[in-house]
């Protein structure tokens, strides 16, 4: 059994008020050179909804949800939150965690996928987040694994691409007629590669976005064409970063002239935050109704029941240290492996038995 005393949710945050969009834009860039007129684009995307982001709503959403499932489930582990690039931040959360007594963590991260975004960024973040508390000698965090294929993870979009198609055919439109875009966020090529060289140039990352989408439409309208898309490049434009862009994509199928909908799968996020209702609610819905195409944008996981307690089980196979081989997955690409520990080597795993 490895020892832990709570779970630290971790996210990406987001502003909550119009004073907090530039310093939040300035932690999310902070030394990456996103160009002056990208910041003022994506400011103007928070502006619009009051400078406000969903995300921290749909955080506190989740670690309510979590702890009423752990309650549930008769298991007694605290969960604490802490964000990246808005209060609460990790050192806070961590410094709160030791104060109550939890010195050993199991970070439980908002990210599906493998990418330095998703994954290296955090263990700089825990890192970090213990050398400027001091606290790196007493305390420890492990990190559940990417659980891009995980039934948790996947169960809401197989039932939001089911009842997408459902809907479409209802209206008498025929599976042949119907395209779906399984979309994620782009990344540079070069870190597409970084996130797993062995898997080809789009590396991991690639290479788990390819293998859920093909498991979800398989399951879902295997007569619909589909492909992988992305959204919400930034950067400088002479940077390559993956492709096509969704809307791009959309004009491209809009001219081919053969499909009368499009169904949009926002497969790389775990909620419907900012990215979702802007660069997708807004911009590719419109780019779609330009081109008078249906559109129909299926939920993310949110607090859907089926990933809420995936996440619990994700939690269960580290304290009880279920043998990779018995670990759900749905591709053949899973169960991906767990991570390094940040932080005290002799806490937690082993360290109690
Ligand atoms: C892979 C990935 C995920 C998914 C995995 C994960 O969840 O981590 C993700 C999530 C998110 N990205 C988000 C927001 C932003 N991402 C940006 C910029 C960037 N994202 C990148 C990658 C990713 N991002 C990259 C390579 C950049 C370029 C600059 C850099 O190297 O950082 C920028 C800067 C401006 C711009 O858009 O150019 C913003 C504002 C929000 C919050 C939304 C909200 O507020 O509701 C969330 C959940
Ligand atoms: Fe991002």
């Amino acid at each position: 059994m490895a020892q832990y005393d709570a779970i630290l949710l971790s996210s990406f945050g987001g502003p909550e008020g119009q004073d907090e969009v530039i310093p939040f834009l300035r932690n999310v860039t902070a030394g990456r050179g996103i160009p002056d007129e990208r910041l003022e684009e994506v400011a103007h995307h928070y502006r619009h909804f009051g400078g406000v982001s969903p995300i921290n709503a749909q955080n506190r959403a989740l670690k309510a949800a979590l702890e009423a499932e752990l309650a549930a489930r008769g298991i007694e582990l605290p969960v604490y939150w802490g964000n990246r690039n808005s209060a609460p931040f990790f050192a806070d959360t961590v410094r709160e965690a030791h104060a109550a007594g939890d010195d050993r963590l199991l970070g439980l991260v908002t990210s599906a996928y493998t990418s330095y975004s998703g994954v290296g960024q955090y263990r700089e973040d825990f890192e970090k987040a213990l050398a400027d508390t001091g606290l790196g000698e007493q305390m420890s965090i492990d990190r559940v694994r990417e659980f891009f294929d995980h039934p948790g993870f996947v169960t809401p979009f197989v039932e939001g691409v089911s009842s997408a198609v459902h809907q479409l055919r209802a209206q008498g439109i025929a599976d042949e007629a119907i395209h779906v875009l399984y979309v994620t966020h782009s990344i540079p090529n070069t870190a597409a590669e970084a996130s797993g060289p062995s898997f080809g140039p789009g590396g991991a990352y690639v290479a788990q976005h390819l293998a859920v989408a093909s498991y979800i439409h398989g399951e879902t309208a295997p007569a619909a064409a589909w492909s992988l898309v992305y959204q919400s490049r930034s950067g400088d434009p002479r940077t390559p970063w993956l492709e096509p862009d969704i809307n791009d994509a959309i004009d491209e199928l809009a001219v081919a002239g053969l499909v009368k909908a499009v169904v949009i799968v926002p497969f790389g996020f775990v909620s419907d935050h900012m990215e979702v209702m802007w660069d997708l609610d807004n911009e590719a819905v419109a780019t779609a109704e330009g081109h008078s195409l249906i559109a129909v944008r299926v939920p993310t996981p949110g607090v859907h029941p089926a990933f809420v307690s995936g996440l619990v089980d994700l939690v269960l196979e580290r304290v009880n240290d279920v043998p990779v081989d018995e670990r759900p997955h749905l591709t053949e690409l899973g169960p991906w492996a767990d991570h390094e520990r940040v932080g005290a080597a002799d806490a937690g795993n082993g360290g109690a038995a």
